[in-house]
C-alpha cells in the first residue's frame, strides 16, 4: 500500500475511534488529540494542544507540573499505564469517570519522546454498576446492605452515601461512636469501589505507640533503628492500588499528623531511616469516634489535616438514635446465634425486648451482639427472657458462686466497663483508669473471658 494512503487511513481510524486519543511530549504538553477527546473533555482541539495534560485534572493521575520541579509523571518511569480508572474534570466542571491506557514513546536510541494515551468514557458502566448495587440491595431486602442491617432513614442515607463515595477517589472519613459499624462501612466502600481488586489495608492507629506507628505506616530501611535487621514495607506501600483504612485517626499524636498530612498533599512517603521518596497510590479511608472539631479547638488535632481527611464525611448514627432498627437486629442476632450454636432459641419475651428498647446502648451494635452471645450461653429454653440478659442491661446482680463482696464489686465494675465499651479492652481500661495489660490480668484473675462471660 502507498505510504501516503497509509498515513491517511491511520488518520481516519484515529478520528473514527470512540475512545479519546492524546499524545503528549516529554514535558507533559499535549501535542495531538482526536475528535473523541474533544467530545469527552469538552475542550476544543485548539484549547488542548499546547496545554499541559494536567488540564484534565485526573484525580488518580500522578502527573504534576510543579513551577520549580518541572514535570513529573509515573508513566515516564513505568513506561506503561494499564486500565487505570480515574475521574476527569470536563471543561464545564462535570466529573467523568474514565479508564486510561498509556505507553511512553521512546526513540530508537532510547530517548523519551512523550506518551500516547487512550481515554475511555466509563460513565455508562459506572451508572450501571450503581444501579446493580441498588437493585441487589432491594432484592436482598431494603434493610440489608453489604452486611449492615438497618432500615431507618438515617441508615438508608448512609447506604446511599457509601454507594456514591465508593466511586470517588477523594478521602473519606467515617464518624461514629464505638461499635456503630465504622469498620464495616470502610470495607463496604472498598468492596463497591474501583479499587476492590487491590488490597484493603487496615491500621488501628490507637493500638500502636508513636514510633511503632511510624514504621508500621511508612516502613523502614535496614538499620533504621536497633532491631531493624531488614527492610520492611509500610502499610501505605502495601495499600498500593487499593485502600488504606486508618481506624481511630483521632488518636494519633500531633507529630504523626504532620507526616500523614504530607502523604495526602504529596502522595509520597519516605521509609524511616531513608530520604528516598516513594510514590503512593492508595485511597485514604479514616474513622474516628472522637469529636475532631473539639480536638482542633483544644489544639490536639491539626485543622489542615482535618480538612484534607474530611472531604467525604459519613456519620454513623448511634444505636439509641435508631431504635426502630432494634427489632430487625434482634431477629438477625437470634437467627445467627441459633445457626452458630445449634440451640433451639427462636424468640425473645416482651419484657426482655422492652428492656432492650429502653437501654441506651453506649457500646452500640457491638454491645448488642455481646448481649445476645451472653443470652445464648445462659438461655436453656426456646425464648430469651429478662433473666438471660447481661446485668448491665437489667440492673440485676447475678454473678459468681459465693464470691467475697470485694471480688463481687470488682467483677461488677469490670463487667460494667466492658459492657459500656462494647467489649473494647482499651476503652474499658480507660473507663476503669487502668492500663490495658492490667485489665487483662484482672479479667484472668476474676475468670472473665474475652467475650466477658463469667466462667466459674
Ligand atoms: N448495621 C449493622 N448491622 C449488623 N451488624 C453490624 C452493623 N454495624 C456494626 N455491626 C457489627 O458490630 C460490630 C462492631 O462493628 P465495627 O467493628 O465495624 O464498629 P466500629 O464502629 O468500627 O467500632 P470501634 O470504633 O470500636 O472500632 C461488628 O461485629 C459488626 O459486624
Amino acid at each position: 500500500m502507498h505510504r501516503e494512503n497509509m498515513v491517511n487511513f491511520w488518520k481516519t481510524i484515529v478520528e473514527t475511534m470512540m475512545d479519546g486519543l492524546m499524545v503528549v511530549d516529554a514535558d507533559g504538553m499535549i501535542v495531538s488529540v482526536n475528535k473523541a477527546t474533544e467530545a469527552l473533555t469538552g475542550y476544543t482541539r485548539e484549547e488542548l494542544i499546547g496545554s499541559p495534560c494536567t488540564i484534565l485534572n485526573c484525580d488518580n493521575c500522578s502527573a504534576r507540573c510543579g513551577e520549580d520541579n518541572g514535570f513529573s509523571c509515573d508513566l515516564f518511569e513505568t513506561k506503561k499505564v494499564e486500565r487505570r480508572k480515574c475521574n476527569m474534570k470536563r471543561k464545564d466542571g462535570a466529573i467523568v469517570p474514565i479508564m486510561k491506557n498509556a505507553s511512553a514513546l521512546v526513540s530508537h536510541d532510547g530517548r523519551l519522546m512523550g506518551a500516547v494515551e487512550t481515554l475511555m468514557d466509563l460513565s455508562e458502566i459506572v451508572e450501571r454498576d450503581r444501579r446493580i448495587a441498588r437493585l441487589s440491595s432491594i432484592l436482598k431486602g431494603k434493610d440489608r446492605f453489604q452486611g449492615m442491617i438497618g432500615k431507618c432513614r438515617a441508615m438508608r442515607d448512609v447506604f446511599d452515601l457509601i454507594t456514591d463515595a465508593a466511586q470517588s477517589e477523594a478521602p473519606i472519613i467515617i464518624h461514629g461512636e464505638s461499635g456503630t459499624g465504622k469498620e464495616l462501612v470502610a470495607s463496604a466502600i472498598h468492596n463497591l469501589g474501583n479499587r476492590k481488586f487491590g488490597p484493603f489495608v487496615k491500621v488501628n492507629c490507637a493500638a500502636l505507640s508513636e514510633s511503632l506507628l511510624e514504621s508500621e505506616l511508612f516502613g523502614h530501611v535496614k538499620g533504621a533503628y536497633t532491631g531493624a535487621d531488614k527492610m520492611r514495607k509500610g502499610r501505605f506501600e502495601m495499600a498500593h492500588k487499593g485502600d488504606i483504612f486508618l481506624d481511630e485517626i483521632g488518636d494519633i499524636p500531633l507529630s504523626m499528623q504532620v507526616k500523614i498530612l504530607r502523604v495526602l498533599q504529596e502522595k509520597e512517603i519516605e521509609r524511616v531511616g531513608d530520604s528516598v521518596p516513594i510514590r503512593i497510590d492508595a485511597r485514604i479511608i479514616s474513622a474516628t469516634h472522637r469529636d475532631l472539631t473539639d480536638m482542633i479547638a483544644k489544639d490536639l488535632f491539626r485543622e489542615d489535616l482535618f480538612y484534607r481527611l474530611n472531604v467525604i464525611p459519613i456519620r454513623l448514627p448511634p444505636l439509641r438514635e435508631r431504635m426502630e432498627d432494634l427489632p430487625l437486629l434482634v431477629e438477625h442476632l437470634i437467627e445467627e446465634n441459633r445457626l452458630k450454636t445449634g440451640k433451639r432459641i427462636r424468640d425473645i419475651s416482651g419484657e426482655a425486648m422492652e428492656t432492650l428498647m429502653h437501654y441506651q446502648w453506649p457500646g452500640n451494635i457491638r454491645e448488642l451482639i455481646n448481649a445476645f452471645d451472653y443470652a445464648f450461653v445462659v438461655c436453656r429454653t426456646q425464648c430469651i427472657e429478662l433473666s438471660h440478659l447481661p446485668d448491665t442491661l437489667t440492673g440485676v446482680e447475678k454473678i459468681l458462686s459465693k464470691p467475697s463482696p470485694s471480688t463481687r464489686d470488682e467483677v461488677t465494675s469490670v463487667l460494667h466497663a466492658l459492657s459500656r465499651s462494647g467489649g473494647s479492652k482499651s476503652e474499658a481500661a480507660k473507663i476503669l483508669g487502668i492500663s490495658r495489660q492490667a485489665l487483662w490480668k484482672k479479667m484472668a484473675k476474676l475468670g472473665i473471658k474475652n467475650n466477658f462471660h463469667v466462667i466459674r
